[in-house]
């Protein structure tokens, strides 16, 4: 994968995500607000305006007993499993395999009235990182998708509008071990998961309907993924 044209690109890109991903909200600037929130789950965006379209930068941070960031990316970043979890999916194709931890998707997602449908090219890494804070500790587990170009997809020539997202997802595995010595279960491992993205909608649409879409999405999208990672994961030996 180091040959790869677009190597550079991605390891910048996943260096500058994953330190962001990994600020608090609170270092992370001000102005993030809370705009939804279940349980665990706490979902904040900045409200960011670009040429008048609304590109609200979003961070979740959840917490989700019995799974590993190991998993939650692996179910993340592999194509088959996708469209048993991403709601808003029309249309997937794996344009390229760049490498083992490296592919080219090309998506398009259901149209959402009153706005013109939505598609998006990018490549999607994942990548096992140091526990920089607790050496002997389980590693992180990322993957960021970042928008790219594909010389076959070029943006707007159909019939939709070509959207420009920057996603990181983040994923801390904690094992608390048994007490009685007895073998690590499910119930002794958790993933603190850190999801970013940036959504640029390409051509406009109204912003009141944007952040409505924003709204309702996101935290649909995180709870679904989330349990169908606990019922994918359930009989399954741990992924460490
Ligand atoms: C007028 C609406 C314009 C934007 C429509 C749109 C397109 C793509 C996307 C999107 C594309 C990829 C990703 S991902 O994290 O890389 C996973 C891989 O699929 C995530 C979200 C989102 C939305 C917005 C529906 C909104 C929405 C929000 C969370 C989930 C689904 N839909």
């Amino acid at each position: 994968a180091c040959q790869h044209r677009l190597w550079p690109e991605i390891d910048k890109v996943v260096q500058q995500q994953v330190a962001m991903a990994r600020m608090g909200i609170g270092e992370c600037g001000s102005g993030w607000q809370l705009f939804a929130e279940d349980g665990e789950m706490k979902m904040y965006r900045r409200e960011e305006e670009l040429d008048g379209m609304v590109v609200d930068p979003l961070k979740a941070v959840h917490v989700v007993k019995g799974i590993t960031g190991h998993e939650v990316c692996h179910y993340f970043f592999t194509p088959q499993y996708r469209y048993d979890w991403e709601t808003t999916l029309e249309q997937m194709n794996v344009l390229e395999t760049i490498s083992d931890d490296t592919l080219m998707f090309m998506q398009t997602h259901k149209r959402i009235w009153p706005a013109s449908q939505r598609d998006v090219v990018f490549w999607s890494h994942i990548r096992k990182l140091p526990n920089e804070k607790d050496r002997d500790g389980p590693d992180i587990w990322t993957v960021v998708n970042n928008s790219t170009e594909h010389p076959d997809y070029p943006a707007n020539n159909g019939k939709c509008v070509r959207i420009f997202l920057k996603v990181c997802l983040m994923c801390q595995t904690r094992v608390d071990p048994p007490k009685d010595g007895t073998p690590l279960s499910r119930e002794n491992v958790s993933c603190k998961i850190t999801y970013c993205s940036v959504v640029n909608p390409g051509g406009w649409a109204p912003a009141s309907v944007l952040r409505a879409v924003y709204k309702r999405e996101y935290p649909k999208f995180l709870k679904r993924f989330t349990a169908y990672i606990i019922n994918q994961t359930k009989n399954k030996p741990i992924m460490f």
